[in-house]
């Protein structure tokens, strides 16, 4: 397992006491949360002897794996060596982190407690792999006052881990964390600058609930959203270079929609110019609009390029479905590299799906309109079949995000956007610059549902202006309200996020 893809998101720790177990069995109960969308697992038990400690984690290591989410387990270090997981939490009167990292070698992860600023400074020092802060909120088990520290002491120390040079170090709070506060907690400890949380550690709020996977959902969707200033932010300070090999029809309006949002547009059709603009840490936008043979090679070449540099390419196969050079074109363009995003509406991403997905090929012909659940795993499979794991955004009425593992709709957007031409195309646009901007946190979900609310929230907002009459009047209405909401965001106001329609969506393994 490579230690810096973990993701924090959502974190669960197990607690096996009947006050909040109950009588349920604790397996089924990470294995339903796991399926909702936590993405890494701690097992704590402070009561078991070493024999069943040892033969549960053994078994919630069989549902981890299967899942690919990593498993800890919370200070016997002991165990975790004995089964072999992915790591342990220790706590700071728990076993001393360097006989932690004798025992268990370079490769596993050490978590750390900190509910001060030294506390967390010195797990940095010492080469923590994460740190948990916390106790955010008193709980019926931790009432111990000295270690509260609620959202405000989580500011203070993501704000001395970046003045530290520790801006890099993963962190996740933990003490009385719940769907209800979980927002609140997120985005008030994301107005400190350069750092933010990277998930939220919870308990009971999964142990206890009466269904796991609905409330691992529920603060997947909550987590994802409470990152969308950072990547907005992350954007404003980069002001990253979107490289656009777009269609004649977008050129200007995909320029613009890129400067509202703080990045920096380059319309660069001649892919010689790729390589040295792969260097300057943007991302490529490929659009098929208006595909011509020359223009196909110019993508080929460019996508090549990007993926030297590490770069990351979105991909925007407008009209694939419309004739059989578009169905041919979109396939020569998806083998010839990888994509970080692969953004179309339902019938592009359905004509790119690999059409033996039973799902598809019930709900599908060139007229149909899917049902949500049909979109969402339609996104899933995409997502799947692309090798390199692309981000998959299927755009409607309802948009859908899936990245293979995890699936959110977002039901922003205003009908204007339907009756513009080109929305599509500058979305595209729009999502380059948020994963160049955000790809040191290796998220391109969180990258593309910052993108998606932003844009689409905007167009609410100008939607319902009283200088908007039509279409015509929208899109200069559109720009001003991207960029008033870049400048709210850089200055720390956040409310308009309240508006964010953001769910998780379970999707039926197939
Ligand atoms: N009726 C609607 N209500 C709300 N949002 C909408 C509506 N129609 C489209 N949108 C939004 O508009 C954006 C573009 O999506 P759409 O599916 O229209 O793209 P498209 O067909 O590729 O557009 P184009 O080809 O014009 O570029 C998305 O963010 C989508 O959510
Ligand atoms: C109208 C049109 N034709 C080719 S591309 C384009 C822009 C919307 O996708």
């Amino acid at each position: 397992m490579d230690k810096s893809k973990v993701d924090y998101s959502v974190y669960l720790v197990t607690d096996s006491t009947p006050a909040i177990l109950g009588t349920k069995d604790l397996v089924r109960v990470v294995e339903a949360a796991v399926r909702g969308g936590v993405s890494i697992v701690q097992y704590r038990d402070k009561h078991s002897d070493r024999q069943t400690a040892v033969q549960t984690a053994r078994k919630l290591l069989e549902v981890t794996r299967r899942f690919g989410v990593p498993l800890l387990v919370n200070d016997r270090v002991d165990v975790a060596v004995e089964v072999g997981c992915e790591g342990v939490h220790i706590g700071q009167d728990d076993m001393a982190y360097e006989e932690a990292r004798k025992l268990l070698g370079p490769d596993k992860i050490i978590g750390v407690t900190a509910s001060s600023v030294d506390e967390a400074l010195a797990a940095c020092k010492a080469g923590a792999d994460y740190l948990g802060l916390g106790t955010v909120y008193a709980t019926p088990t931790k009432k111990d006052t000295k270690s509260i520290i609620g959202p405000s002491g989580i500011r203070s120390i993501l704000q001395a881990l970046s003045s530290a040079g520790h801006a890099s170090i993963p962190t996740v709070c933990i003490g009385g964390i719940n769907a209800r506060n979980a927002t609140a907690v997120l985005l008030e400890s994301s107005a400190a600058p350069q750092k933010s949380l990277d998930g939220i550690a919870v308990v009971s709020a999964l142990v206890a609930a009466d269904d796991p996977a609905a409330a691992a959902r529920d603060l997947l969707a909550k987590v994802v959203t409470g990152r969308v200033p950072d990547v907005l932010r992350a954007v404003a300070e980069a002001t990253p270079l979107s490289h656009n090999m777009t269609n004649l029809v977008v050129q200007n309006f995909a320029a613009n929609v890129a400067l509202a949002v703080g990045a920096s547009p380059i319309m660069a059709n001649y892919a010689e110019e790729a390589a040295d603009l792969a260097k300057l840490g943007g991302a490529l936008v490929i659009n098929m609009g208006t595909v011509t043979p020359d223009g196909l090679k110019n993508h080929i070449q460019a996508i090549q390029a990007y993926n030297a540099a590490g770069g990351p390419v979105v991909l925007d196969p407008v009209g694939a479905g419309a004739t059989s050079i578009r169905r041919s074109a979109v396939q020569t363009l998806l083998s010839s590299g990888k994509f970080t995003i692969i953004k179309g509406n339902e019938r592009e991403i359905h004509t790119i799906s690999n059409t033996s997905s039973a799902i598809v090929q019930r709900g599908v012909d060139s007229s149909s309109t899917l049902s949500i659940p049909q979109r969402a795993a339609l996104a899933k499979s995409v997502s799947r079949s692309t090798g390199g794991g692309a981000v998959v955004v299927l755009t409607g009425k309802t948009d859908i995000v899936s990245d293979g593992v995890r699936t959110l709709r977002i039901d922003n957007g205003h009908e204007y956007l339907g009756r513009v031409t080109g929305t599509g195309c500058t979305l595209g646009t729009t999502l380059s610059a948020m994963v160049a901007a955000f790809r040191g946190k290796k998220s391109p979900l969180v990258a593309a549902v910052a993108g998606l609310v932003m844009f689409e929230i905007a167009a609410e907002r100008a939607g319902v202006r009283d200088d908007v009459r039509g279409p015509g009047t929208f899109v200069p209405a559109f720009l001003d309200e991207l960029s008033a909401l870049r400048e709210e965001t850089v200055r720390g106001d956040v409310k308009w996020l309240a508006g964010a329609k953001v769910e998780a969506v379970e999707v039926e393994e197939e």
